[in-house]
């Protein structure tokens, strides 16, 4: 063997020994990177995994599932713009961009036709209550503050009789009197069940009105200081939900994101719906409330999609209930397109490819404390509901009222029904609850597009506001007047 040959030989043998040297580790870390890509992967592909992910404290430990799918941690949230939403939505099972896409082609287009019909245009509620808390601190300064009950041609035929001689307009003075026997009449086909999560209004009798929600749209109504102050912090507060977003229980965090997530909704549609000047009794958008009370705190926004998914769920569970219910007004066609477009709304197969499984309830209450942890919820949730008896406002009461029993009908779609669908088990819902539920959805859908629609134009002002600095500068720098 000549030389050269040899010292190939050993040249080659060197690198086989070095190589099986290194070899445990170097399979380790080819093992450990070739786990992480496929969970990383899977991650991205079932936004099912996801929520798993979102539980375990070593996958949040190391930035998997708390933050939006791209590797940043909810914590870094802080800083980012609205339009920068990206991944999936926390606690959830759903993308920001898919949401957004499945409610601009299509859910806020069905809900807003839904809201309309005589069915879910009418809502039954004790407007005029005693705050079980503190004493009421009177009504808010505003007329577009009450609320007006319906014109008589308006109300809806099976309705007619119930409220009778108080189809005026109350100005804050609402006083509408409801003989409660006829309750049975007008609500054929529905049952008139408990909900263990919110506060029964109807048991007292007395004070019932109807009102047509869309003469009260949810705006703008000069609410404001120490009253509303009270309320918001006794929700937060006194509730227990003081660690809020950074609770390390799932059941308490979500609790607090609903309703922050509502929260941010009434804050959107002050904003989207504002008296800018009340001389000329002008109303329009009003960008600078949007900005400060919901786009600078991105947390809300994120906590607006998770309110909106977790609602979605309950809606889409409740598919077999809701979309054989009756709709019935005694307006023939109008009820028949109720129906049909109810039908749409639960069934729909491009949110069942795309979002399966908006939220997960089913990772609820699986620790050993879950029932007792369930229970102390249901409780505060109750105690939230006889709060809105407190609002002092009574546009804002009517809105804080149906949205609270919206959420409180979701709670009891997705906490009292085991399994995927409401079809293999009994699911009782009040005619009043499925109203509420529904308007909350368009409410939470409508609040999405707001804050879409006035952060796109906010930055546009920005660019244009920067571009015109920009030119005057340029002027400036030439001398130029
Ligand atoms: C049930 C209810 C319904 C109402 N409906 C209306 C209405 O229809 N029209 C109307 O004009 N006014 C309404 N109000 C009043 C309105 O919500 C505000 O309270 C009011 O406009 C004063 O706003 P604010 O800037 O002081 O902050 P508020 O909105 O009162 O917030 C109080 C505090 O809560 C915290 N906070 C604010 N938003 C969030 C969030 N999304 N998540 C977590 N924390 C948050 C902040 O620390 C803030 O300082 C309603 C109030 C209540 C309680």
């Amino acid at each position: 063997m000549s030389a050269e040959a040899s010292e190939q030989i050993e040249g080659e043998e060197e690198k086989r020994r070095k190589r099986q040297g290194w070899a445990p580790w170097k399979r380790i870390l080819v093992a450990t990177l070739v786990l992480l890509l496929s969970v990383g992967v899977a991650y991205q592909q079932r936004p099912q995994l996801r929520w798993f992910a979102q539980q375990s404290p070593l996958l949040r430990g190391i930035g998997i599932g708390v933050g939006r799918g791209d590797g940043s941690t909810s914590s870094s949230c802080g800083c980012q713009g609205f339009n920068e939403f990206q991944g999936v939505v926390e606690d959830c099972c759903c993308d920001y961009a898919t949401v957004d896409s499945l409610n601009k082609e299509f859910l806020h287009g069905i809900l807003q036709k839904l809201v309309k019909t005589p069915f879910f245009r009418y809502f039954k509620v004790r407007l005029w209550c005693d705050c079980p808390f503190w004493p009421d601190d009177g009504m808010c300064r505003l007329r577009d503050c009450s609320v007006c009950e319906c014109p008589e041609n308006e109300f809806p035929a099976t309705l007619k009789g119930l409220a009778s001689d108080h189809l005026t307009c109350q100005e804050g003075k609402p006083q509408g009197v409801v003989d409660r026997t006829l309750d049975a009449q007008a609500f054929q086909g529905w049952t008139e069940s408990d909900n263990p999560w919110t506060y029964d209004d109807e048991t007292e009798n007395g004070d019932i009105t109807y009102v047509n929600l869309l003469l009260n749209p949810e705006k703008y109504t000069g609410y404001t200081g120490v009253s509303a102050q009270q309320i918001w912090e006794a929700v937060y507060n006194q509730n227990c939900f003081k660690d809020g977003e950074r609770d390390t229980c799932a059941e308490r965090r979500v609790f607090y994101r609903l309703i922050s997530g509502l929260h941010t909704s009434i804050s959107a549609h002050i904003a989207g719906d504002y008296l800018l000047d009340e001389t000329t009794a002008k109303w329009g958008k009003n960008y600078g409330i949007m900005h400060d009370r919901v786009l600078m705190h991105p947390e809300r926004v994120q906590n607006l999609y998770f309110t909106f998914l977790f609602v979605l769920r309950a809606v889409t569970k409740a598919e077999a209930y809701l979309s054989q219910a009756e709709y019935s007004t005694g307006n023939g066609a109008e009820d028949q397109e109720t129906q049909e477009l109810v039908r749409r709304l639960v069934n729909c197969q491009r949110l069942r490819t795309a979002c399966p499984i908006p939220f997960d309830e089913a990772q609820m209450w699986r620790g050993s404390d879950g029932a007792e942890l369930k229970q102390q919820l249901q409780n505060h949730f109750r105690n939230i509901s006889a709060l809105m008896d407190c609002v002092g406002c009574e546009k804002c009461r009517l809105w804080g009222k149906l949205q609270i029993l919206g959420l409180g009908t979701a709670l009891k779609i997705l906490f009292s029904v085991e399994g995927q669908d409401s079809s293999a088990h009994k699911l009782d819902l009040q005619r009043n609850e499925v109203i509420a539920l529904v308007n909350l959805l368009s409410r939470l859908s409508e609040s999405l597009e707001l804050v879409h629609e006035m952060a796109h134009r906010e930055r546009e002002r920005e660019r244009e506001g920067g571009r015109a600095a920009g030119r005057e500068k340029a002027l400036r720098q030439h001398n130029i007047h």
